[in-house]
C-alpha cells in the first residue's frame, strides 16, 4: 500500500507555482491576486479560507479576504461580484461555499466573470471541461487529477466509481474521469442517494472516489484487493467544548481500507491540500491569461 502524500505532491507544485509568480513579478511588475470572499463564520470555511490566504503568501501571490456578515443580502452580494468582475488589479476570485440559506448559491456561480472564475465552478469553465478545452477545472477534481499524474497512476480503460454527485466534486469529477485525457480516458461509474447495489459496482471498481461527507462510509467489504482509493471526506468531530479543537475523518474506513488498497489517500494530508494548490494554479493560470484574454 501507497499513502498519496498530499502534502509532498501540494509542496512540489507550490515550488513551480512560485517559480513563475516570481518570473510574472519580474516582467510585469505585479503579482498574481486571489480574492475570497467569505460569508458568516462557518468553522470549516474559517480554516479552509485561512489556508488559501496563507498559501497564496507563501508562493508569492497577492491575497485579499472580503468577509460578510451571515445576514447580508443576496443583491449586496452580487453587486459586490460585479465590482470584482470590473477590478483590473483582481485575477481571480471564489465566493466561498456553504452560503447562508437566504443566497442562491448559482445565482452567485453565473454572476462571477467566467475569466475569474478560479474555483471553475461557472457553466461555461464546466462546458468547456466537458469539451475537454482549456478552462478554468474545479479545485477539488483538478487536484486528484494532479496526484493521480504525480504518482503515474494509469487510469485509462480502469473502472472507476465516484460515489457522491456534487456541484463541486462528484460531478465534475466523474467528467474528468471520462473525458479522453490522460490521466483519464476511465470507465466511469457515478453513484448516488438512489443508486442500488452500491458494494456491487465498488466491488468491481479499480478506482474509487468517495465524496459524499459520511465518516467510514466505505469500508474494507466493499473494496476488491488492489484498489486506488481517493477519499475526499472532511468530517470534522469537534472533541471540546471550546470547539477550537477538532479531529478530521474522510468518508474512508482507513484503518480496514487501507490494507487491501494500491494506492490510498490519507485525512488530513489528502485531497484537501491539492484543493489549495489547485485553486493557486488556477490563480497563476488567470494572472498569466492562459486560458481567456
Ligand atoms: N467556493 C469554494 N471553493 C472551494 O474550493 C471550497 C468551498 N467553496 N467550500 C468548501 C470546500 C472544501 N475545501 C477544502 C479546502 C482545503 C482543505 C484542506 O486544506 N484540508 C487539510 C486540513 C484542513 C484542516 O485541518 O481542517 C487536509 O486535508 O489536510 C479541505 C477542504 C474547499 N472547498
Amino acid at each position: 500500500m501507497i499513502l498519496l502524500d498530499g502534502k509532498l505532491v501540494s509542496e512540489e507544485l507550490k515550488k513551480q507555482i512560485a517559480i513563475e509568480a516570481a518570473e510574472m513579478l519580474e516582467k510585469t511588475g505585479r503579482k498574481p491576486h486571489l480574492v475570497a470572499v467569505l460569508v458568516g463564520n462557518d468553522g470549516g470555511s474559517e480554516t479552509y479560507v485561512a489556508s488559501k490566504m496563507r498559501n497564496c503568501e507563501k508562493v508569492g501571490f497577492k491575497s485579499s479576504l472580503l468577509r460578510y456578515d451571515e445576514t447580508v443580502t443576496e443583491a449586496e452580494l452580487l453587486n459586490k461580484i460585479e465590482e470584482l468582475n470590473k477590478d483590473n488589479s483582481i485575477d481571480g476570485f471564489i465566493v466561498q461555499l456553504p452560503l447562508p440559506k437566504h443566497i442562491d448559491p448559482d445565482k452567485v456561480t453565473e454572476a462571477i466573470d467566467y475569466k475569474k472564475d478560479v474555483d471553475g465552478f461557472h457553466p461555461i469553465n464546466l462546458g468547456r471541461m466537458q469539451r475537454n478545452l482549456p478552462c478554468f477545472l474545479p479545485a477539488t477534481p483538478f487536484g486528484i487529477m494532479l496526484m493521480l499524474e504525480f504518482y503515474g497512476i494509469k487510469t485509462a480503460g480502469k473502472n472507476c466509481v465516484v460515489i457522491g454527485r456534487s456541484n463541486i466534486v462528484g460531478s465534475p469529477m466523474s467528467v474528468l474521469m471520462a473525458r479522453n485525457a490522460n490521466p483519464g480516458n476511465a470507465t466511469v461509474t457515478l453513484t448516488h442517494s438512489k443508486t442500488q447495489n452500491l458494494k456491487e459496482l465498488t466491488l468491481k471498481a479499480d478506482i474509487v472516489i468517495v465524496a459524499i461527507g459520511k465518516k467510514n462510509y466505505l469500508t474494507a467489504d466493499m473494496v476488491k484487493d488492489g484498489a486506488v482509493v481517493i477519499d475526499v471526506g472532511m468530517n470534522r468531530e469537534t472533541s471540546d467544548v471550546t470547539k477550537s479543537g477538532y479531529k478530521l475523518f474522510g468518508d474512508v474506513d482507513f484503518d480496514n481500507v487501507a490494507p487491501k488498497c494500491s494506492y490510498i489517500t490519507p485525512v488530513p494530508g489528502g485531497v484537501g491540500l491539492m484543493t489549495i494548490v489547485s485553486l493557486l494554479r488556477n490563480t497563476l493560470s488567470a494572472a498569466k491569461k492562459e486560458f481567456y484574454n
